[in-house]
């Protein structure tokens, strides 16, 4: 239902890239790692469990603060099980490169959707530097099997702008003899490579290249998680959609690699107040406020996809109710996401009553009529479920998300937000 203007302060839970890094890093380091501001959502859990079938010794002391008793990569321990990664796919692909130069032997196994989702974009390039994975379809899908080898440094030039990828086989790299250098065609993500060092391991950036040299170790240490842009961003989508609102997210991570969806608010004309308040474990942090009415319709592709990837369903919404033609290009990784969020986003925004419509690599929406409203689905994604659910806000009937639980996969509070912004 069309909600009242308001003007609120939130802020939004750990970021879920650097929440799973942080526990993934902590668990093969030596010696103890704290982590504070861990995002207590279904894919981190995931994480949480693989590692504790792996033998890793995990506390929680309250719902986002952890401590990890790392023991090195040789700590690690065969597990008896197979790893359930659960919907996760940052877990899986960054887990294969951490186990692919171990001793560890493990099967790895994930729900419906991590079973359609490409391995061979991490499985490829780690057969390279040696490892051992095997799986359905010569290893392109779950389940798979991983042999722990001697792996040998490489020089990859990633053909995707994926921080999965980069992260796969930096990890796999530190395990191996000589140096690991991945080289991108555009900026992905770098939370890795902010992060590491904190653990106290060289990482060599030079542009669109990254290096690690080989056979390093991991010390403990503490990591202080910044909250996440990716929720905020559905947070700041509820006040574009609902004119005279404004809101302020604090203590959001601002890294510029996660910063796209900003730059399209401003280019659509809205406001954007950013107060940088610190840098936590690499990552700078802020106070962001968003506003803004008369929106207008953009053209957007290129390297500023990667930088919005996440944001590109709720972007949609926002399209829908700004004025004149949305087009989103160069956005094909979409289809192998959680689902094939630009179908998924097509097909439940049409039902809504937008004028949207998919193209080979994204879609284009006419904006500026009224959403109508009714029945959609999430279809098992947390970002199409949190997209919709704001949509809802501004639509004359309301929406109505069959699969909403997905929504707890990154951000389990968001339900209670949009509750008190609702009254
Ligand atoms: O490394 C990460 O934490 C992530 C990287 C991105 O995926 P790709 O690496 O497939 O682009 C992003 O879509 C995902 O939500 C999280
Ligand atoms: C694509 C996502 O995550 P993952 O690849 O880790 O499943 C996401 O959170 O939108």
């Amino acid at each position: 239902m069309r909600i009242k203007p308001f003007q609120k302060r939130y802020t939004v839970p750990g970021d879920k890239s650097i929440s799973h890094r942080a526990v993934l890093f902590g668990a093969i380091a030596k010696g103890k790692t704290y982590i504070d501001g861990f995002l207590h959502g279904e894919d981190c859990l995931s994480t949480v469990s693989c590692l504790r079938q792996l033998g890793v010794d995990i506390q929680m002391e309250n719902e986002s603060s952890l401590v990890i008793y790392g023991q090195g990569v040789e700590g690690l321990q065969s597990p008896l099980k197979p790893l359930d990664v659960g919907n996760s796919g940052t877990t899986i692909r960054l887990m294969l490169g951490i186990l692919a130069g171990t001793k560890v032997s493990a099967v790895l196994v994930g729900d419906d959707s991590i079973a359609r989702r490409p391995m061979s974009r991490v499985v490829e390039p780690l057969r390279l530097m040696g490892a051992q994975i095997e799986g359905r379809e010569h290893g392109r899908f779950t389940p798979l099997t991983v042999q722990g080898s001697r792996l040998s440094g490489t020089h990859y030039n990633s053909p995707i702008a994926s921080a999965q990828v980069k992260s796969a086989l930096l990890l796999a790299g530190l395990q191996a003899e000589g140096k690991t250098v991945i080289r991108e065609t555009i900026h992905s993500r770098n939370h890795t490579e902010m992060m590491l060092p904190g653990f106290g391991v060289e990482v060599i950036t030079n542009g669109l290249e990254v290096m690690v040299p080989g056979k390093q170790s991991l010390i403990g240490t503490h990591v202080k998680v910044p909250g996440d842009l990716s929720s905020a961003a559905f947070l700041w989508a509820a006040a574009l959609m609902v004119p005279g609102s404004r809101m302020t997210v604090e203590d959001v991570g601002i890294n510029p690699t996660r910063t796209g969806i900003l730059d399209v608010f401003v280019q659509m004309g809205a406001t954007v107040e950013i107060e940088q308040t610190g840098v936590w474990c690499n990552e700078p942090i802020g106070n962001v406020t968003v506003y803004g009415d008369d929106l207008k319709g953009v053209e957007i592709g290129g390297t500023l996809i990667p930088r919005l990837i996440d944001e590109i369903p709720i972007l949609a919404v926002i399209a829908a109710q700004a004025n004149g033609r949305t087009i989103i290009r160069d956005a094909s990784e979409l289809k192998v996401k959680e689902t094939n969020r630009i179908t998924t986003t097509v097909m439940e925004l049409q039902k809504i009553g937008v004028n949207i419509s998919e193209t080979e690599d994204g879609m284009v929406i006419e904006g500026g009529n009224e959403i109508q409203g009714g029945m959609c689905s999430s279809h098992g994604d947390h970002r199409i479920g949190m997209a919709l659910a704001i949509a809802g806000l501004a639509a004359r009937d309301g929406v109505r998300v069959n699969g909403a639980e997905a929504i707890k996969v990154s951000f389990p509070s968001f339900e209670s937000i949009i509750t008190q912004l609702s009254v």
